[in-house]
């Protein structure tokens, strides 16, 4: 593992590394914020997974999460979105390829060898980040867009693993909107009966609520990706009839952007703190 970078920042280190990844077949860099830790019991992680065309570089230097992940104790931890290199498959589109690894696995060609996120996020990075850091097991998950389906569908396919997650404008039902009928063609195939597995309606829908994972999603009504790519009231509405315990904000006036995150990651990680510092 290879230090890129390292800053103080609010009292502890904003760091960059880079690996490399056995599930992904190719060198990897990750973004992690280490709050100060004046006692001795290791901090919790949250993992924070972006969206299209994002690296691990947009949310440290946008969103502005550092100062409270400080205050609360809590390490930050944000990947990439996808593999990358010359020999990893790619796609002119800015919601294919590199960039746009919507944190599953694919088993199309030419994706399977490289585009293996959900095996790299669930399994890789976190055995990773215990090993070399100074952490606790207890974690949460985040994203936005693109990671905000991953965010979701990572948690809703891992009872247990996650305390709670988080959403801005999340993908909640890729199987229906273009992006995601897109990427799943590629990544998945034609088939369209292996896509549910990947999809936060679909897999709400067949959940038992009683060992729920707590939910908050935040969504701009003037996002310009609303009605055609997000529609998070339909993953509402499924919450709703089984009892599930989301909270859905419509943000009025905010937008798809780094604003409306940062101007609501406080909210979300004071969310994660109350199931986190438990
Ligand atoms: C830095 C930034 O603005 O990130 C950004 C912009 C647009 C999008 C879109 C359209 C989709 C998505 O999944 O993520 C995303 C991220």
């Amino acid at each position: 593992m290879e230090l890129l970078e390292e800053h103080r920042c609010f009292e502890g280190w904003q760091q960059r590394w880079r690996h490399d990844s056995t599930a992904l077949n190719c060198a990897m860099t990750f973004s992690i914020f280490l709050p100060p830790t004046p006692g001795t019991t290791p901090p919790p992680v949250l993992y924070w997974l972006s969206g299209l065309t994002c690296t691990d570089e947009n949310f440290t230097t946008k969103a502005n999460a550092q100062r409270v992940a400080s205050e609360l104790g809590i390490v930050l931890v944000m990947p990439d979105t996808s593999p990358r290199g010359a020999d990893v498959a790619n796609d002119d589109g800015y919601d294919l390829g590199q960039g746009a690894g919507f944190y599953l696995n694919a088993t199309q060609q030419p994706w399977a060898a490289h585009f293996r996120m959900y095996d790299y996020i669930r399994d890789e990075l976190p055995a990773l980040i215990q090993d070399k850091f100074n952490v606790s097991e207890r974690c949460a998950i985040s994203g936005h867009s693109m990671g905000g389906h991953g965010a979701l569908m990572l948690a809703l396919k891992n009872p247990g693993k996650y305390v709670s997650a988080s959403a801005f404008a999340p993908i909640v039902n890729p199987c229906r909107v273009p992006w995601g009928q897109k990427a799943f063609t590629a990544y998945l195939g034609e088939d369209q009966s292996t896509w549910p597995q990947w999809d936060s309606c679909a897999l709400l829908h067949h959940l038992d609520t009683e060992h729920a994972t707590p939910m908050l999603i935040d969504q701009g009504d003037s996002d310009q990706f609303l009605a055609d790519q997000l529609q998070p009231a339909v993953f509402a509405e499924i919450a709703r009839q089984k009892d599930w315990p989301l909270t859905l904000r419509i943000q009025p006036g905010y937008d798809h952007s780094y604003f409306f995150i940062a101007s609501f990651i406080e909210d979300h990680l004071r969310f994660h703190a109350q199931h986190l510092l438990k």
